[in-house]
């Protein structure tokens, strides 16, 4: 069943206005803006310590802002807290479950707080938690918990699910599993804010995507949009490690990029059409440079990514 526009909030489950959130000397999050349509899958992607968790908490209602605007349902997350329980679902980055209780005496208990809840028995052999239901919290896997954690989130049927990192930890099996949960929620008009480090999750799950870096939001689109407002193409290149890089991007067109993504694996970001081949196999040449499995992509959203956000570790 689709959930109708909540009232006030025609359009947009979420919206924040220059928020920040700062931890005393720590400006966590700068200024960040952003608005989230209901019915999207939102991704709200970047670099460690970005500011995600703080703008995600501070809309789940734990964390007050510092300044700025929140508003959650078209309700104040803090002072609307009790309003929004059965109608927002929660999946925090850890914990989140006491850590003596058994993983599904913990989701009957949370499924009992709602309404109308999902099957709890259908929805646990769905995420695979059917071997450790009688396991304490505490006792379960990392990627246990956090398949607990999400069941959590969802099995009050919410109209809006947050979910911080859901597939952190996971094997592949629970990863597409989640992913498979996350299309079933979209498909019944929830609306899903998560963050991921996990580009091709992002790209594959969301609607739409904003990059955020040192607690602002830098860009935003559809995953197609973003890659596409980036250079066109991608060359990928192996050969022997350690070429001239300040030589060949002499060589090339003057917008053209190319680094040493791993010893002998390199890549061209660029404007890639037949002229750029036809030089840089003519540089190859020059250099004495055998060059193997030489392809053309398409930029992917991990290319955008370190783009905007750059290389360094954070
Ligand atoms: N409780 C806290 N007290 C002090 N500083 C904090 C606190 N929580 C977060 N920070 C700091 O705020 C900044 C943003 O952290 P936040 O957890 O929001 O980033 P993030 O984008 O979610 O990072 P990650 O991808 O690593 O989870 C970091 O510099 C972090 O060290």
């Amino acid at each position: 069943m689709k959930h109708p526009p909540v009232d006030g909030t025609v359009g947009a489950a979420v919206e924040i206005h220059d928020l920040v959130v700062r931890y005393g000397d720590v400006t966590a999050v700068d200024g960040l803006t952003l608005t989230v349509g209901t019915g999207t899958v939102t991704s709200v992607l970047g670099p460690n310590g970005a500011g995600k968790t703080s703008t995600v908490e501070t809309c789940e209602g734990f964390r007050r802002a510092t300044s700025g605007s929140v508003r959650v349902l078209g309700l104040d997350p803090v002072r609307d807290a009790a309003a929004l329980r059965p109608r927002v679902g929660v999946m925090l980055q850890a914990g989140g479950a006491w850590s003596g209780v058994r993983a599904h005496e913990m989701l009957r208990h949370v499924a009992s707080l709602h309404a109308h809840p999902l099957d709890v028995d259908a929805l646990v052999e769905r995420l695979g938690l059917g071997s450790c239901g009688r396991t304490a919290y505490r006792r379960l896997s990392g990627g246990q918990q956090q398949r607990l954690g999400l069941a959590m989130a969802v099995v009050g049927r919410p109209e809006l699910v947050f979910l911080d990192e859901p597939t952190a930890g996971l094997d592949p099996q629970a990863r597409r599993a989640t992913w498979d949960l996350l299309d079933e929620l979209r498909a019944s008009g929830v609306t899903v804010v998560l963050t991921t480090h996990f580009m091709d999750e992002a790209e594959t799950l969301s609607d739409v995507v904003h990059i955020v870096d040192a607690g602002r939001v830098i860009a935003s689109g559809s995953p197609a949009d973003l890659v596409r407002s980036g250079a066109e193409n991608t060359v990928r290149f192996a050969a022997r490690p350690g070429l001239d890089l300040d030589a060949l991007m002499t060589a090339l067109p003057a917008d053209t990029k190319v680094r040493e993504t791993a010893a002998g694996q390199y890549v061209v970001v660029g404007t890639v059409d037949p002229g750029l081949l036809a030089t840089l196999t003519a540089w190859f040449a020059g250099q004495g440079v055998l060059a193997e499995s030489v392809l053309v992509e398409k930029q992917t959203l991990e290319d955008r990514f370190l783009d905007l956000t750059g290389r360094a570790l954070r």
